[in-house]
């Protein structure tokens, strides 16, 4: 947008912060899920134009237009696990390259930037609103595919998007050149694998080592860690939004823990509690997640990435608000009310 502010130019100012200051479309305290859903495509279509993928890796427009169209059709209509998730992990990846300048500061390179975007928006096609672990328990097709090799939810997710780029004018990496096009593909593999977050858990330990003795550019394993590292926040950073967005976000998550929970319980299996509308404690699990799991992974990216400190501060005031939340929710669920009847 070209936008004339008193006598001074003010070019290029996408999304501009309209007169009510409502947070801008470029900061992170801009909440991506309030975009009307058929307004996403376009958005998706400006953040690539705004980060220079068309022009630098020759993409036509026409093929990037159809490939997010099947993208987002590629999505179930979930409380949590939809195209709406996809679209505010990618804007999150756009925020990250914008405002940590991922590529101008040689941390990541042109085509690992494409590669977070696109797996960002990709990572959880065709979800089915359960976990890797029921896919195990109901013996589900997923299951007798994948299950030997683990991740079995995002190596659905993988193959989903690869089996996009090969349908008839979805390809836009077809002008990459073959050791590009390889390079891309691979990445685009490791980062959506990296979402599951039984393996985040698995290499936490190392991501922090790598942020303490300082990020390597010449490590491949250091690339790795980062791009793991910036997949799990881009998929949490819904966490980092204020407090009205996460509660929501919270019972659209526990709307799909409990069906899952509900159809265990009718397979005769006994859920996990988080999993149990009637045994769950929401804040409670809550606080722990947001804590052991979050407020860890937000700090190693504050370690490398200083400006990312307020991204902290919005899980620490999440968590007081959970904290504190405990008393109405327990206050409520003595008057014979579920915790989730309480939240919504
Ligand atoms: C707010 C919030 N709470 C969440 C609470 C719990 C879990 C969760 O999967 N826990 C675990 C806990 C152990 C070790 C592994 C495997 C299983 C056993 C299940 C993970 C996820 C949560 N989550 C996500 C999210 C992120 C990535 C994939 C799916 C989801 Cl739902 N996004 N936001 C949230
Ligand atoms: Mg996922
Ligand atoms: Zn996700």
């Amino acid at each position: 947008y070209h936008m004339k502010v008193g006598n001074q130019d003010v070019v290029d100012v996408i999304m501009c912060p309209n007169p009510h200051d409502e947070p801008c479309f470029e900061k992170f305290t801009f909440t991506p899920r309030k975009i009307l859903p058929k307004e996403t495509p376009c958005y998706v279509l400006q953040m690539m134009h705004h980060l220079n993928f068309l022009e630098d890796f020759r993409i036509k427009q026409e093929t990037l237009i159809r490939f997010i169209l099947y993208v987002k059709k590629g999505y179930r209509e979930l409380p949590y696990h939809n195209w709406l998730h996809a679209f505010s992990v990618a804007h999150f990846a756009y925020l990250c390259l914008r405002n940590f300048q991922l590529i101008e500061r040689g941390y990541l390179t042109k085509l690992e930037a494409l590669a977070y975007f696109v797996s960002c928006l990709c990572h959880d096609i065709d979800h089915r609103g359960t976990t890797n672990s029921f896919q195990q328990q109901s013996n589900s097709v997923l299951a007798s595919l994948y299950s030997s090799e683990g991740s079995v939810m995002e190596r659905h997710h993988l193959s989903q998007t690869l089996c996009i780029l090969n349908t008839e004018g979805c390809n836009f990496l077809e002008s990459l050149n073959r050791e590009d096009y390889r390079r891309c593909l691979d990445l685009i593999k490791d980062m959506i694998l990296a979402t599951d977050l039984a393996t985040h858990y698995k290499i936490h330990s190392r991501q922090l080592t790598m942020a303490e003795e300082g990020y390597d550019r010449t490590s491949s394993e250091h690339r790795y860690y980062l791009c793991g590292l910036l997949m799990t926040c881009a998929d949490l950073s819904d966490q980092t939004k204020d407090w009205t967005e996460t509660k929501r976000v919270a019972q659209l998550i526990y709307s799909e823990f409990f069906n899952q929970g509900d159809l265990e319980k009718q397979m005769g299996k006994e859920p996990a509690n988080m999993m149990d509308r009637e045994k769950a404690s929401i804040p409670d699990h809550q606080v722990e997640f947001l804590t052991e799991c979050c407020l860890c992974i937000f700090r190693i990216l504050a370690v490398i990435f200083p400006s990312a400190k307020i991204l902290v501060g919005a899980i620490k005031r999440n968590i007081i608000c959970w904290k504190s939340s405990k008393d109405t929710f327990n206050k409520l669920c003595l008057e014979g009310k579920t915790s989730y009847e309480v939240l919504i």
